[in-house]
């Protein structure tokens, strides 16, 4: 024990050899478990070379215990590296103290052999005065006895010489040998990576299926260069390996458990004061050390490496290199299987180089990330602050303040007539909204709650009109016809003036599409001066469209009736609810129920929206609704109802408003002006019955925009054409002009030729005066020059102003002449029956008059189709005769309904013949065929009956029916005719 600190106490620890030497088992008899004894050669320091303890599977150095240190004085180039590396220094003097360096000496073994008796062996040879005790003799095995061992297939990475590693044996042969062989005091086996099956993926290549491969099968799949690995530690099935030297497999023992037989392999022989050797591993630790600031993981390894590290060398730096490095599989086991010490620096340098250029990127990645965060946190840190300052310096009061003030400035406006319990709930809501934090979703709910509440027009009602004249006048304005409607509102407002308010109802107008529906709603809101609002419910499944949400879904929102009035900004408005015959029906409740809550007079007083959740007075709202078919209004709604039937326009009716509205209002949209087209009542009333035969005027108005658009069209290029006409003649004409300039020009030279004869005049009166012997200095000076110059002046400007001013003339004349030249060729546009085809295509209806004279059994009838209704003939003919015959045969796409009744016309006929020809056995004899053309269009119902049995009498009496006599109804079988509906 000479040279040991006896002092330093050392923790009993588990055998985990980071240094590469194996424990010697001499040893262990004298010294405890965990440490043992070396020395510098140098100075024959006893150098403990410590055994860490760290615990296999956490990775964590426990084994920091007194060490001594070499003196700075004479530093190793290694250690100085390594220093520098670990970023640690040493102190001086033989310190007792966290150990942080290995014996340079000992890299010029160049092997891990540096074992406890061979660094004795060393230490004697050199004369050292410390001494080892020589009595130990191993018994146990050397290292380079272990020449068959079993293989440990290794599937992720190659395990280097001086490290650890914790495997997983799944195979219960394996394990059991593996403690048998521990329990013999040898416990060493061979570690070899396992080869990729170029079969299966890498990555599937579990240690599952390694523990599949047995006997030779794992063989072949074994690299051949591997490494004898100490058993250290066994618990369950992990086993704790650590890397000792090479090993090259030469053949295969026994299978199962695979055993092999090995040579040891020895780094070839190198010169260690090689410079390039050097040169290359001061590279290698310069490189390290560079990674070594970037990653802390790295400097976790070299932390434990330096300090477990016994014999440092360039073969070891080279697989310490390797090892740590993020590399491959198969770039570590190439550093493993190089025995040339330079060749496998530049390899491991290679490696660690590259574990540089990932750290870089890693580095600026985190950089990246770090500038990100920290600015974003500054401009929050940065806004706040400025918050704070303008609270402070009262410049802005914070969201809070602000939001409530605008909401009570809102609220102010009706704070007289707002209900009181709506009061209520605003004040308590803006409390609320003081007490909760700003970024809170509970804040944005108030919020928005708060705004709807304050944005309603509580109290606020529209003046109304009570003047029945204007009212008349404005709904006459806009619409044609319409009496039933008209009256109706008119009698509404009588009642509001004699009442003093006027009350919410509900008028529905029900009609065909295109009668004016909508249109005359608007009307009415303009006549009774109240506000519109329209909202379609056609196709509405949902009750929350009506009633609003509830306030605590996400993206909540009030119903169609408080937009309403949020948007109107009264509470009287005239609303407008469209298509109600059309109201769908979801999974999400009924929404006629729903209206019928907000209709219903007795309700709608306090209607509750599910959002606003607070009543709301609906009762000075008119409703006015409007649907095409009034049976599919739900009933419950249509009792509440007071409806107006429009049941669509005739002929007269709609040349009138075509005339009067709908070509006015065109011939405005598009710029025309009376004076320049003509639509004859020819033409419209061509429109009208061949292009335009439903029950609105909907369509009609279509066609009359069409004719206007191409009149507007035809209009401008005829102005292109015509301006560009006068363009050329005002140039021919400005040409003319000029020429009168010139000749003008010349006139004013003549004028000047006379000026210069009135001055030569003055002159022979100064000389007169002269030789009369006035002194005409002054005068003689004056004189002329003021005459001259008002000859002059006079003569230049009368002729200028009269050439300018028959100039202005001529040119006024001509523009004059020109824009009532332009003005004829834009003619006025007419359109007649005969070019209206020309603006609207080709006609869509045809005359339905196929007779000119009807011929027996042939008789017209009338029919209601959905464009309003039209005429059809009925006929019919005898197809046999015979005793017995009688019998009838109906073609023309007739429904069952209209089948039945043509049987039943059969009987009737046939009753009413007996009675007025008894001896006639027309019926009885005749097989009739009934035709009702076209074919090709479907028809049905019973309405057809009369007409068929004048058909059929006609044909049986032989006698034509009048061709201008059209007839409908239903008869029964005793010959009743029943009445008919829908005929204007
Ligand atoms: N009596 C009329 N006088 C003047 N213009 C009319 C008249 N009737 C309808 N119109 C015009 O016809 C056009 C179509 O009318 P509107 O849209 O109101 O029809 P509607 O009955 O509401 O149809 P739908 O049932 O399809 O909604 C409007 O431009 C309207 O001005």
């Amino acid at each position: 024990m000479q040279g040991f600190n006896s002092s330093a106490h050392f923790p009993k620890t588990s055998p985990l050899y980071f240094n590469g030497t194996s424990p010697n088992p001499k040893l262990a008899l004298k010294f405890p478990q965990n440490y043992r004894l070396c020395r510098s050669s140098n100075r024959n320091l006893p150098m403990l070379k410590l055994l860490s303890s760290t615990a296999a599977t956490s990775c964590r150095t426990h084994a920091l215990t007194a060490t001594t240190f070499r003196t700075a004085a004479e530093p190793a180039p290694f250690f100085k590296a390594l220093s520098q590396l670990t970023g640690l220094t040493t102190r001086s003097g033989r310190t007792v103290g966290y150990r942080r360096f290995f014996c340079s000496d000992s890299a010029g073994k160049g092997d891990e052999e540096g074992t406890v008796v061979e660094a004795e062996a060393k230490s004697e040879s050199d004369g050292s005065d410390t001494k080892s005790s020589s009595a130990i003799v191993s018994t146990n095995p050397r290292l380079e006895d272990y020449l068959s061992v079993l293989a440990l297939p290794l599937p992720h990475r190659p395990l280097f010489p001086g490290f650890y590693m914790p495997i997983y044996v799944k195979d219960p042969k394996l394990l059991a040998a593996l403690q048998e062989s521990r329990k013999r005091q040898a416990p060493y086996a061979g570690a070899f990576l396992l080869k990729d099956d170029s079969l299966t993926d890498a990555s599937t290549d579990t240690e599952k299926s390694v523990s599949d491969l047995k006997g030779k099968e794992l063989f072949n799949r074994l690299h051949e260069v591997g490494t004898l690995a100490q058993i250290s530690s066994i618990q369950g099935d992990q086993v704790i390996l650590i890397g000792h030297r090479r090993l090259r497999i030469t053949e295969m023992v026994s299978e199962d458990p695979l055993t092999v037989k090995v040579d040891h392999l020895k780094d070839k022989p190198y010169d260690k004061d090689d410079d390039v050797i050097k040169a290359t591993s001061f590279e290698v630790i310069s490189t390290l050390r560079d990674v070594l600031k970037t990653s802390s993981l790295w400097r976790d390894h070299v932390q434990t490496y330096t300090q477990h590290i016994g014999d440092f060398s360039f073969p070891r730096l080279a697989d310490f290199g390797a090892a740590i490095s993020g590399a491959n599989k198969l770039q570590c086991q190439q550093v493993l299987e190089e025995l040339d010490v330079y060749k496998r620096l530049k390899l491991t340098l290679e490696l660690v180089k590259k574990e540089m250029e990932i750290s870089k990127i890693q580095e600026s990645i985190a950089k990246a990330i770090e500038e990100k965060i920290s600015g974003e946190q500054r401009r929050y840190l940065l806004n706040e602050q400025l918050k704070a300052i303008k609270k402070e310096l009262g410049l802005e009061t914070d969201d809070k303040t602000a939001l409530s003030a605008k909401f009570r400035e809102r609220i102010e406006q009706y704070k007289d007539k707002c209900p009181r319990h709506v009061l209520q709930v605003i004040e308590e809501e803006l409390t609320k909204l003081q007490l909760l934090e700003a970024s809170s979703s509970e804040f944005n709910v108030t919020r928005n709650y708060l705004d709807w509440l304050t944005a309603l027009p509580w109290g606020n009602y529209s003046d109304e009109n009570f003047d029945v004249i204007r009212a008349q006048k404005i709904l006459d304005e806009d619409h044609y016809g319409l009496n039933d409607v008209k009256e109706r509102i008119l009698e509404f407002i009588a009642v509001g003036k004699l009442r003093g308010i006027s009350q919410g109802k509900i008028i529905c107008l029900s009609g065909p599409p295109g009668v004016g529906k909508t249109s005359i709603g608007r009307s009415i809101a303009r006549a009774l001066n109240r506000k519109f609002f329209r909202f379609s419910v056609g196709g509405l499944a949902d009750v929350a469209e009506i009633k609003g949400h509830r306030r605590t879904y996400i993206g909540a929102m009030p119903g169609k009736m408080v937009q309403c009035l949020k948007n109107v900004g009264t509470a009287n408005p005239l609303v407008l609810i469209d298509e109600i015959d059309k109201l769908g029906r979801g999974h999400a409740g009924d929404p006629a129920s729903a209206l019928l809550e907000l209709l219903d007079p007795e309700q709608n007083a306090n209607f509750l929206d599910h959002y606003l959740d607070v009543p709301i007075d609906l009762s000075k709202v008119l409703f006015v609704c409007t649907a095409n078919v009034v049976e599919n209004i739900p009933n419950p709604l249509l009792d509440r109802m007071e409806v107006i039937a429009i049941a669509g326009y005739i002929t007269d009716e709609k040349m009138h408003i075509a005339r009067d509205y709908l070509e006015k209002t065109t011939r405005e949209a598009c710029g025309i002006k009376p004076e320049q087209v003509e639509v004859t009542d020819a033409a419209l009333l061509a429109l009208i019955e061949n292009y335009c035969r439903e029950a609105g005027v909907r369509n009609l108005q279509k066609q009359i925009e069409k004719i206007y658009r191409k009149i507007a069209l035809q209009l401008v290029r005829q102005g292109v054409i015509s301006e560009s006409a006068v363009a050329g003649e005002v140039d021919a004409k400005s040409e003319e002009t000029s020429s009168d300039e010139e000749t003008d020009e010349s006139a004013a030279d003549s004028g000047v030729k006379h000026e210069g004869s009135a001055k030569g005049a003055v002159r022979v009166m100064l000389s007169f005066l002269e030789s009369v012997g006035v002194d005409l200095n002054t005068v003689a000076v004056q004189m002329p020059e003021t005459e001259a110059a008002k000859t002059v002046k006079r003569s230049d400007d009368a002729e200028t102003a009269e050439t300018v001013e028959r100039l202005d003339n001529e040119e006024a004349k001509t523009v004059e002449s020109l824009d009532a030249e332009a003005a004829r060729t834009v003619e006025r546009v007419l359109v007649d029956g005969s070019n209206l085809s020309d603006y609207v295509g080709k006609p869509v209806f045809h005359a339905e008059r196929i007779y000119d004279q009807t011929p027996i059994g042939v008789v017209m009838g009338l029919a209601w189709t959905a464009m309003g209704g039209s005429t059809l003939y009925i006929e019919t003919t005898q197809v046999e005769q015979g005793e017995g015959k009688g019998a009838l045969h109906v073609t023309g796409q007739l429904g069952d309904v209209m089948k039945e009744s043509a049987q039943i016309a059969h009987t009737v006929a046939r009753a009413i013949l007996l009675e007025k020809e008894p001896d006639n056995p027309f019926f009885a004899n005749s097989k009739l065929h009934l035709h009702v053309p076209a074919g090709a269009t479907p028809k049905d119902g019973p309405s057809a009956g009369c007409t068929m049995i004048t058909s059929m009498l006609s044909l049986a009496m032989k006698k034509p029916v009048c061709e201008d006599l059209a007839m409908t109804g239903e008869v029964t079988l005793t010959g009743k005719v029943l009445p008919i509906g829908g005929v204007r």
